[in-house]
Order: structure tokens, then C-alpha cells, then sequence
């Protein structure tokens, strides 16, 4: 079956078709006039990268917030662009149907946004699946069996911990405490306890490139003193980054212990046996992992594509129109 698979995220959209694979994975940024917001000049990485440099009159904005719509006409100029760019009409017909990924605690009205945008934008049938469910799928786990499972996707704006079985919700619970907000953290690290002050993307490569936990290492960051202006190196031990992100992961924690308490007991014997699978880019934090091991006293598997695995779901589902329909409410 033939058409798209998308995962509009807060931070990057990525979009997949059952022949050819991925074939977009961008920034969820786009480039719009300030005169005509509804217009993309652009998307993707040519977008971001204008971010704290765009001239006068233009500017760089997110057209997804926490995993949904808050204005109707810039994602659908997002995503209208997005559509053409991925998937030219002389190779997957002039309206090609799509599955589009959206968090398991998306309001109907959201749900309903979304699927208003992706006829807008030129889909013929558009079917939702939410992330954790279109995830699992996309890491060969079946959401249809009569067994639970357990998955934690950490993105860019939301953490959701969702629990699922034979095609329904078990329990769900989510935070806005996610990769932005790791980021920030350090952001703020960085000003108050090192007066340096840096940019958003080198916030975010602190982040990235975090050493193992434990091991005594540490990073060199650059930026510019907050006091004199001048650029300053400094240099970050593991020990530090780990306490600047931890009232962020501790959070991410107590969310999914909400929704380990909300698990009837009869499913908890599946998870405690399967453990729990993290996926999202946020999932790739070193030491992550490790934390949720110990914490929760569960094995962790962590998606081998974490950053992809949702919409190669959402492609999968083109195929398996069942899963949708069990979803669907
Ligand atoms: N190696 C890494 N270590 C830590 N964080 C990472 C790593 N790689 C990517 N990230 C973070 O993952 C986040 C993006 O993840 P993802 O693409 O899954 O989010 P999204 O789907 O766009 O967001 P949402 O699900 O909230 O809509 C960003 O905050 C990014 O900084």
C-alpha cells in the first residue's frame, strides 16, 4: 500500500513511504516572511540554521509545540511544504494517503487539527496513530497481541510513558519535561554557576555529547563571559552536567513511576518480564538508561533507530489499517 508516513514532532519531522523507506527526516523549522506567516520561504535545516541569524524580516519559527497544532494555518503551510518536498507527486500519485503520528494525550480537538492539516495539505485519507503505539510498531513489537507493553518516548517537547495492550490504553501519563528542556538546563548551568553564556545550539551539543556518567570526564564549551562579553572557554566535568540535568530527568522519572501505578496488575508480570522500551531522541541521553535501570529495577531496551522508529510505525501502518482502527479513539 502506497502514501506517507509522518511524524510531525516538536523537533523534527521525519517522513517515510513503504517503498523507498525514510525519505525526509528535517528540523521542525520553517521560514516564513513577517508580512506572510503562512508562507514557507523554506523548512528543515535550511530554516534552523537561520536561527539567531536571520535578517531583518524574516524569521525561523516551529510550527509543532509539544507535539501539536497551535496555529492551523502555519502547520499547514509546514506541512504542505513538507508533503512536496518528501514525496513529489510524480512518484507517489497527486493526493497519497498518510498516517500522521500524534501523542497519546492529544486532546480531539488536536486530533482533529491534525487531520484537518493533513487533508489541507494535499493527503487523500489520513489516518492517526499515537507515537508510543506507531514506535513499537516501528521496532517489530505488535500492538495488537494480548500482551502489555511498556514505552517511554522522550522527544524534543514531551516525555509520555503510555502502557498498551491488544490495541487500547493500559494507562498514560506526560510531562513537558524533554530534550528542550535538558537543554535549558545547561543553558542556565552555564549563566549562574559559570557566568558564560551560550548559544541554544551549543547548549544542545553539551547535551549531545555528554560523557558516560561516572567516569570522570569532561567537556570543553565555549562562550561568551557574562560580565566582560569576551569569549571564554570553560570546561564542564560529567559530575556537573549530570546535576544540571537532574531536576529534569527526575521528573521524566516520577512520571513514569504514575504510570507504572496506574498498570493493572495483571500486566505488570508482561513489563516486569519485558522491561521498558525508550525511544525519542531524548532516549539517547547518556545515562539515561542506566537511571531508569536502577530506579525502576526493569530492564531497559532502547530503540535501535530511536529517532526514526515512529514513523517507520506510521509507514507500517499503511500496511496494517487494523492497528489504526484499534487505536483510532
Ligand atoms: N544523542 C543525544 N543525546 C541526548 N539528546 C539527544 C540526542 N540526539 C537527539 N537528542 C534530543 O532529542 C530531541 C529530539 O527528539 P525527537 O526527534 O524524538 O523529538 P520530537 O519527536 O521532534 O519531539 P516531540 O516528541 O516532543 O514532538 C532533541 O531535544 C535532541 O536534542
Amino acid at each position: 500500500m502506497s502514501g506517507l508516513g509522518i511524524d510531525l514532532g516538536t523537533t523534527n519531522t521525519v517522513v517515510g513511504t513503504p517503498e523507498d523507506g525514510i525519505v525526509l527526516n528535517e528540523p521542525s523549522f520553517m521560514l516564513v516572511r513577517e508580512k506572510d506567516p503562512h508562507h514557507a520561504l523554506a523548512i528543515g535545516t535550511e530554516a534552523r540554521d537561520l536561527v539567531g541569524r536571520n535578517p531583518m524580516g524574516v524569521t525561523p519559527v516551529r510550527p509543532m509545540h509539544d507535539g501539536v497544532i497551535v496555529d492551523l494555518e502555519s502547520a499547514q503551510a509546514f506541512v504542505t511544504a513538507v508533503i512536496k518536498r518528501a514525496a513529489p507527486s510524480r512518484r507517489y500519485g497527486v493526493r497519497p494517503k498518510g498516517v500522521i503520528s500524534v501523542p497519546a494525550g492529544a486532546t480531539s480537538l488536536e486530533r482533529r487539527a491534525l487531520l484537518e492539516v493533513g487533508h489541507e495539505a494535499g493527503l487523500r485519507k489520513v489516518g492517526l496513530i499515537p507515537e508510543p503505539v506507531a514506535g513499537a510498531l516501528g521496532c517489530g513489537i505488535n500492538p495488537l497481541e494480548p500482551r502489555a507493553h511498556l514505552v517511554v518516548d522522550i522527544g524534543g517537547g514531551t516525555s509520555e510513558v503510555t502502557a498498551f495492550c491488544y490495541g487500547g490504553m493500559l494507562s498514560h501519563r506526560s510531562c513537558r519535561l524533554a530534550g528542550d528542556e535538558l537543554t535549558n538546563a545547561l543553558y542556565h548551568y552555564l549563566r549562574t554557576e559559570h557566568n558564560i553564556i551560550v548559544g541554544e545550539l551549543t547548549a544542545e551539543r553539551v547535551k549531545v555529547g555528554a560523557p558516560e556518567t561516572g567516569e570522570g570526564q569532561s567537556l570543553v564549551v565555549e562562550g561568551r563571559d557574562a560580565v566582560t562579553g569576551r569569549a571564554r572557554l570553560v570546561t564542564l566535568e560529567t559530575e556537573e552536567i549530570v546535576d544540571a540535568l537532574r531536576p529534569t530527568t527526575t521528573g521524566i522519572v516520577q512520571t513514569l513511576a504514575a504510570c507504572l501505578e496506574d498498570i493493572p496488575a495483571q500486566a505488570i508480570g508482561d513489563v516486569m518480564s519485558e522491561g521498558l522500551l525508550t525511544l525519542g531522541g531524548g532516549s539517547l541521553l547518556h545515562g539515561l538508561s542506566q537511571l531508569l535501570e536502577e530506579t525502576f529495577g526493569l530492564p531497559v531496551k532502547t530503540a535501535e533507530r530511536p529517532l526514526t522508529c515512529v514513523a517507520e510505525g506510521a509507514t507500517a501502518c499503511l500496511d496494517h489499517p487494523e492497528v489504526v482502527a484499534a487505536y483510532s479513539d
